[in-house]
């Protein structure tokens, strides 16, 4: 059986770095399988590349790099990991794409398109509330473009929208809500609604 595929996702500062990270860790002790943990963009020059253009770099532009460097991820890192018999934990993947794409000025069908081919995940959309999330932000010496043209309750809202697009294409989604709770009642939330892999 194949071992699992896991993405968690949700806005900018509400938390998603911090629960993949204690998934990963989690899941490798209660399961027999090795955990690889990930990330988009990712840590490949393109994804390095993406990283440091996003100031710089818009809209459609923007959205097809990214798009190349997730099937570049899936290729070279995502399958070859699950083939080896090891989970996978992605911090980011195509709802991503689905919402930050949205508020840089693409509609979803556009960017539905150029990322249609990905391997489904099992998706885990972290919420807070707006005012937690913004209060987060604001800590940070330094914010992203993106992190800037969007808000937290856009964000919200278009993840949403990105998770009923996916369900519509049989994608298996999850919505945790993390208000109040700390990073380690997330992850057994999530550890709860995983299947089990044999
Ligand atoms: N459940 C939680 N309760 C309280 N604080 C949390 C929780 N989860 C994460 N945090 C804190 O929130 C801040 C943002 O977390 P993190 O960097 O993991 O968010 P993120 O969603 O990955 O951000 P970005 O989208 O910018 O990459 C960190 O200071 C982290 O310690
Ligand atoms: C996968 C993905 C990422 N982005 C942007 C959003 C952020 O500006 C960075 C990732 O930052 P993080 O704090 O390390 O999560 O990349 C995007 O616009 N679209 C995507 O699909």
């Amino acid at each position: 059986m194949s071992k699992l595929f896991i993405a968690i996702e949700g806005p900018n500062g509400v938390g998603k770095s911090t629960i993949a990270t204690l998934l990963a860790d989690r899941l490798s002790e209660t399961s027999p399988y090795r955990v690889h943990l990930t990330s988009e963009p990712t840590r490949t020059p393109l994804g390095q590349l993406l990283r440091h253009s996003e100031a710089v770099m818009h809209g459609r532009a923007l959205a097809l790099a990214l798009a190349a460097d997730r099937a570049a991820h899936l290729e070279t890192d995502i399958v070859p990991a699950l083939n080896d018999g090891r989970h996978v934990v992605t911090d980011r993947y195509v709802q991503s794409s689905l919402v930050l794409q949205r508020i840089d000025g693409l509609d979803l069908r556009e960017i539905w398109s150029y990322n249609r081919y990905v391997l489904p995940a099992i998706s885990f959309y972290l919420e807070d509330h707006p005012d937690v999330i913004a209060a987060r932000l604001a800590q940070r010496p330094e914010r992203t473009r993106l992190e800037t043209t969007g808000s937290p309750d856009t964000e919200l809202r278009l993840y949403r929208e990105a998770a009923r697009h996916l369900r519509r294409h049989g994608w298996t989604q999850h919505t945790v809500d993390c208000h109040g709770r700390t990073p380690d009642k997330v992850v057994a939330t999530i550890l709860d609604l995983l299947p089990r892999a044999d």
